[in-house]
């Protein structure tokens, strides 16, 4: 993720940094010290882009002792003018780097073209984690009409470690990371049909959306989610170049070895 700071300035989304490719994956936190305080930024998609955003806190206080009706809250405006508020669905623990995140929210569609506004609300002194996107390479950020470059400029080739969360409290460099890949701590925890993901043969997968579709039942797939499913799925479709290919859309990367 490539970490970005919302200052005090962007008091709107179109005052806060343009994400210039929202798939691509951006950690965007946004720090409050009172009631009221507001931070906005914005993220370009292309028509049929996939839009993903997650709302985590790390687990301690005050966050993790806030109710929901006190975190702040998170609005988001397509680029047709739709507004919706993101609801807390979940608390699912999510360790990184030596610190233990929670997921509030994860929220995905097919994006419209365009930009969409992000306006984030305190209720009380919080910070809280927007990982927007999923692509790990490094991406832009647009603040005015200046182009800035990533605040950490990680190395093209080495994909960073997480996909779907993480988020390093604060801009500085990323630790450089001695090993690559997905934890099995991560996939442990995305044990359910609702976030389903899967080692197989030393790639993890994000099975979430192919549990609805595929041909031989749910059920096969969701008995998957959150453990290593090499021998069930060469077991049965170990020769077989469909599944291979379904399974290859799925893929988020490398197991950490
Ligand atoms: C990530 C894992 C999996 C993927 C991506 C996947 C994908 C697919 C695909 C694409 C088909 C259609 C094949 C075709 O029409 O040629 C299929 C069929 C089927 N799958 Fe899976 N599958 C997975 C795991 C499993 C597992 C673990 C089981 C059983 C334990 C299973 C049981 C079946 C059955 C019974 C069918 C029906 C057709 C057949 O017998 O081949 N699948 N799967």
């Amino acid at each position: 993720h490539q970490p970005v700071d919302l200052l005090k300035t962007d008091t709107t989304a179109a005052k806060g940094p343009l994400l210039v490719d929202g798939t691509i994956s951006y950690a965007v936190r946004a720090a409050f010290s009172k009631a009221g305080e507001k931070k906005g930024f914005r993220a370009a998609f292309a028509q049929g882009d996939g839009l993903s955003v997650e709302y985590l806190i790390v687990d301690k206080k005050p966050e993790n002792s806030l109710r929901p009706t006190q975190l702040p809250t998170l609005v988001m405006t397509s680029p047709k003018g739709t507004s919706l508020t993101i609801k807390f669905t979940e608390r699912t623990k999510f360790p990184y780097s030596g610190v233990n995140y929670l997921y509030l929210a994860r929220y995905q569609a097919v994006a419209e073209a365009g930009e969409y506004s992000f306006l984030v609300t305190a209720k009380r002194k919080a910070s809280i984690i927007l990982s927007v996107g999923v692509k790990e390479i490094p991406g832009e950020v647009l603040r005015g009409a200046k182009p800035t470059p990533s605040l950490t400029p990680a190395p093209a080739t080495t994909p960073t470690p997480t996909p779907s969360a993480a988020a390093t409290s604060t801009p500085a460099p990323a630790p450089a990371p001695t090993k690559v890949g997905y934890t099995m701590a991560q996939v442990r925890a995305n044990n359910s049909a609702s976030n389903c993901w899967s080692v197989i043969d030393d790639s993890v997968y994000d099975l979430t959306k192919w549990i609805n579709s595929h041909p031989g039942g749910s059920g096969a797939i969701v008995g998957l989610c959150g453990t290593d499913g090499s021998s069930a799925f060469s077991a049965k479709h170990g020769n077989q170049s469909r599944p291979a290919a379904q399974l290859s859309s799925y893929r988020l990367g490398p197991l950490e070895k």
